[in-house]
């Protein structure tokens, strides 16, 4: 059921905010994977808590993991043996259609995957095939996407598999979490155009050292798990930097400044690299100790931009284009059609429904501001969409979002946590 229409609030000043983030839906995924196969119990400390990471939690618990809540913010992760004769829901997380098949091919019995209707359209054919490639029996009624049925014989035998993981980075990420579980541990070969999203691929290789696997990533294209086990975690869950972006792009919009505390130093998070497209649209950018400040200078300009490293970040970039000073181009992106709605047609039709000048390319989109014109902002179930949306609504007095509560994929307060920085009382402004 599609939640209630949203008119995102306008902004009636400069904001002055300090953001408060929850932590990375990417980071909280890969250390429920690998303490889910981890020599003893594992403490997660202030994981995300969202549909795609409750969704994962409910797929280890499915699959006999414990994953229990402590201290009312942390989980502790106890590892089990695999149980089968379980049904997954995937929802519309990539990361759990792509990271457990590989993991559930090692429980005792079948193990069957769907999701949201359009997690069914979601790319997964090369991840099932290499799969196969490993030893392991998947039953997909020759489809390449959900739902689909792995057979698992309680071990795989694991060895080479050469894929093309043009489509999702994810292939790579999932079959290294469980590859070092493999009894030959597993040689990955990319071949095909480019992987997209390389700092997740650098955050599984970091994910997976950090837990004591012997990895090695030396050559391009190609990544080796020797077989081993891991270590248990006692890790902390970082803000999640993608989810950020908005935040952030609202200091831009509204000529104001915007504070994200425990902004890491190091990180590998694709989302960090919004501190450099920021800058570059003429944004004071500032990481110290007491987080990353992003201040408006004097407008902001727009970009010629790659994200194919970071296309998480494409529709609250795209949003900000369609207000910056001048035309941008966001290029390299051709995967973002695969996400959880084909991204660069919604953008193209919502931004130009409100007037923008907006030319989708195969790879990307040419965006040219215009003055915009209220209208409803359509969101297809993406949690991006519905951020996108927001940014728009500072600058767009009467933008109704359409089923904001999607945005809970990855930030479930992102309403409230919105009106905050804005100084406003959420509830008030949602309409039945
Ligand atoms: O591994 C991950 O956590 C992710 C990898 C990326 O996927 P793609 O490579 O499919 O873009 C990214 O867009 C997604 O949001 C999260
Ligand atoms: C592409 C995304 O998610 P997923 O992990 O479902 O691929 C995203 O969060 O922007």
């Amino acid at each position: 059921m599609p939640s209630p229409e949203w008119t995102a609030p306008a902004a009636d000043g400069p904001v002055d905010a300090a953001v408060d983030l929850p932590g990375s839906k990417s980071l909280t995924n890969r250390f429920l994977v690998l303490a889910a196969r981890g020599g003893g119990v594992s403490r997660l400390r202030s994981p995300l808590r969202s549909r795609d990471t409750l969704l994962m939690a409910g797929a280890l618990r499915a699959l006999g993991t414990g994953v229990e809540d402590v201290d009312g913010e942390d989980w502790l992760v106890t590892p089990a043996d695999m149980v089968g004769d379980v049904d997954i829901d995937c929802g519309l997380a990539g990361t759990v259609m792509r990271f457990v098949p590989p993991l559930a091919a090692m429980a005792r019995g079948s193990v069957r995957f769907d999701g949201d209707p359009h997690a069914r359209t979601r790319p997964m054919g090369p991840a099932l095939e290499a799969l196969r490639t490993l030893g392991v029996a998947v039953d997909d009624g020759g489809r390449g996407v959900l739902p689909f049925t792995v057979a698992g014989v309680g071990s795989v035998r694991g060895g080479e598999v050469t894929l093309d993981a043009s489509a999702s980075s994810q292939f790579v990420s999932a079959l290294l979490l469980s590859g070092a579980h493999y009894d030959e541990g597993v040689t990955i070969r990319h071949r095909g155009g480019p992987v997209p999203s390389q700092p997740h691929i650098d955050m599984t290789v970091e994910a997976l050292r950090d837990a004591g696997a012997d990895l090695d990533d030396s050559v391009p294209d190609t990544w080796r798990v020797e077989p081993g086990p891991l270590n248990p975690l006692d890790v902390q869950v970082e803000p999640d930097l993608s989810n950020a972006a908005p935040f952030l792009a609202a200091a831009l919009v509204t000529g104001g400044r915007v504070r994200i505390p425990g902004w890491p130093q190091h990180t590998t998070q694709a989302g960090d690299e919004i501190r450099d497209i920021l800058d570059e649209m003429g944004a004071e950018v500032r990481l110290a100790r007491d987080g990353l400040t992003v201040s408006a200078v004097d407008g902001f300009s727009g970009v010629d931009l790659d994200l194919h490293d970071a296309s998480e970040l494409t529709p609250v970039i795209a949003a900000l284009a369609a207000l910056a000073d001048g035309p941008s181009r966001i290029r390299g992106v051709a995967h973002i059609r695969g996400h959880e709605t084909d991204r660069i047609a919604a953008l193209a039709r919502e931004l130009g429904a409100l007037g923008a000048r907006v030319t989708e390319t195969e790879d990307g989109l040419h965006i040219t501001p215009r003055p915009l014109s209220p209208a409803t902002f359509h969101t297809y179930g993406d949690h991006r969409m519905v951020m996108a949306g927001a940014v728009l609504g500072l600058a767009v007095p009467g933008l109704v979002v359409e089923d904001p509560d999607t945005v809970a994929k990855t930030l479930p307060t992102f309403v409230e946590l919105w009106s905050g920085l804005l100084g406003h009382d959420g509830a008030r402004e949602r309409t039945a």
